[in-house]
Formats: C-alpha cells, sequence, structure tokens
C-alpha cells in the first residue's frame, strides 16, 4: 500500500512538471481568434454570408499586421483552423507568413464558415435599412434567433450547388441562419476539432469572421442571446484568450493585440447600413 501511495504521489508530481514545462500552470490553453481582413464587399458595404469574396489591399495589409502583432506578442501559432472561404483562408496565410508560422499544420470546416445571411446576400446594408427600416434591418442583422428570407437556390448568390459544401446533404446546406443556427452548426468544430488540439497545449488560431466569431465569443464568455447583439468584432485584430482548465477565459472578452484600432474598427462595424 505504502508503495502505492509514494506511486501516485510521483505520478501527481511528474504530471505537475509536465505542466509547468508546457507552461500550463495557470493559463493551461492559448486561443487566437481573427477575423478576416477587410473583404472588396466589406468595402462595398454588402451583405456578403456564404459568397466567396477576396480581400482588398487593405484587408491583405490587414492580415500581413495581425501577424505582426502575433510575433510582437509571442504568440506563435501551433495550428491554424479556418472557414472554407477565401477571405479567412488567405487571411491566416498572409498573418502566418508575417509571423514566420507558414509551416504549421492547417485544418479548414465549413462549419467556420460565416452566417449565410440568406436573401440579403448581396444586398447593400444602407438600401436594406432605407427599404426595411431600423428594427427590422436590426432583427435581420444582430438579433439572435431571427434568420432573414432564404435564398433561393437559382440565385447568382446561392452556394447550395458548390462543390466545396458536398460533404453536407444538399437539404442540410444552409439557405439562412441566424446567429443561434451558427452556434449550433459551429459548436460541434469547437468541441470536436479545436479543443483537442488545445488539450495537447498548443497555441491555436482560428481565422473565421465576425459572425461565427461572435458565435464562438458568445460561447466562450457565457454571453446572454440578448447582449450578445451589441458585440461586434473588427476585421484583421487578433483578439487574444487565456482559457483555464474548464476553457473559459481568464480575461473575460479576451485581450486584442491592438486595442486601440479594435475599437475604431469595432465602432465602424456597429454603425455599418448607417452611412455609404
Ligand atoms: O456581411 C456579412 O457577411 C457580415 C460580415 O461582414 O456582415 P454583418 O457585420 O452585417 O453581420
Amino acid at each position: 500500500m505504502g508503495a502505492g501511495v509514494s506511486g501516485s504521489r510521483a505520478l501527481e508530481r511528474a504530471s505537475e512538471s509536465v505542466d509547468y514545462a508546457l507552461g500550463m500552470a495557470d493559463a493551461p490553453y492559448k486561443l487566437i481568434l481573427l477575423r478576416h481582413g477587410e473583404s472588396e464587399w466589406n468595402a462595398k458595404n454588402l451583405f456578403t454570408g456564404w459568397v466567396d469574396v477576396n480581400l482588398n489591399e487593405k484587408g491583405e495589409k490587414e492580415a500581413v499586421r495581425g501577424g505582426e502583432l502575433l510575433k510582437d506578442a509571442g504568440l506563435l501559432p501551433d495550428v491554424v483552423h479556418t472557414s472554407l472561404q477565401k477571405r479567412a483562408i488567405r487571411t491566416a496565410q498572409l498573418a502566418l507568413e508575417s509571423a514566420d508560422r507558414h509551416w504549421i499544420p492547417v485544418h479548414r470546416s465549413w462549419r467556420l464558415n460565416e452566417r449565410h445571411y440568406g436573401a440579403l446576400q448581396g444586398k447593400d446594408k444602407a438600401a436594406t435599412l432605407a427599404e426595411f427600416g431600423e428594427e427590422q434591418f436590426m432583427l435581420w442583422r444582430r438579433s439572435y434567433d431571427t434568420p432573414p428570407p432564404p435564398l433561393a437556390d437559382d440565385s447568382e448568390f446561392s452556394q447550395a450547388n458548390d462543390p466545396r459544401y458536398a460533404s453536407i446533404p444538399p437539404e442540410l446546406r444552409p439557405r439562412t441562419e441566424c446567429l443561434k443556427d451558427v452556434v449550433q452548426r459551429m459548436l460541434p468544430y469547437w468541441y470536436d476539432g479545436i479543443v483537442p488540439d488545445l488539450l495537447t497545449g498548443r497555441t491555436v488560431l482560428v481565422a473565421a469572421h465576425g459572425n461565427s466569431l461572435r458565435g464562438l465569443v458568445k460561447h466562450l464568455d457565457g454571453i446572454s442571446d440578448a447582449d450578445i447583439a451589441a458585440l461586434n468584432i473588427p476585421t484583421g485584430i487578433p483578439l487574444y484568450y487565456d482559457l483555464d482548465a474548464d476553457f473559459r477565459p481568464l480575461t473575460p472578452g479576451g485581450t486584442y493585440l491592438d486595442p486601440e484600432a479594435a475599437a475604431a474598427a469595432i465602432e465602424a462595424v456597429k454603425n455599418q447600413g448607417k452611412k455609404k
């Protein structure tokens, strides 16, 4: 019995020293969220959703700067997860190149895609606000559980027949989504794709979108369905989370690596539709 007790103490000590060696004693898990840089349609103030729009020049610069911020902060990702959309994929590549981490393993999933914006995809935000009024506009844009009308499969902005979504049965491919739908399809990937990487002590970068990241932040910070309406995420500025052993943030809301730029950009996202 004595041997058993000292054996288990030795095991405890060994596991403590592994935690220490991995720097996991206080904040075991390091997670970085990065919304893609400005896209061509962000600049034109159009609802984008699943339309596969590219970064514009400003967005490319934001992505490069995002990588520099990571490097300066000593937050070097060991693995990256992206959506299946070009603006997030390219943002991750540009950021990782500028942090000299272009070689890390990459995983992609449609579950990190932007919210499908239904029949609003391709529409001008200011014109939509003017046509339907502020209440309806904000309900579609920021309410937790009111999706816009579905997008017809024969629309030029539909992804119903896009081969990259072939693994989703045709009738289950989104034609519109509210944030609640996004949380429901994103969380399985968080648990099965991202958390296992965090558990091994890797620093994980998630390069995704305004609304898929709002869904993830809602989950991490335990934000209510009502309060999430007020949360906006800026393009291209890394948001860093130290997570405890239960994957809860040590600093609620995380930390933007450039807080001043983030505050100004959050305000601009919030006011989209009100100008241009
Ligand atoms: O158009 C979109 O897909 C998203 C993100 O750009 O817009 P919003 O911030 O209005 O939800």
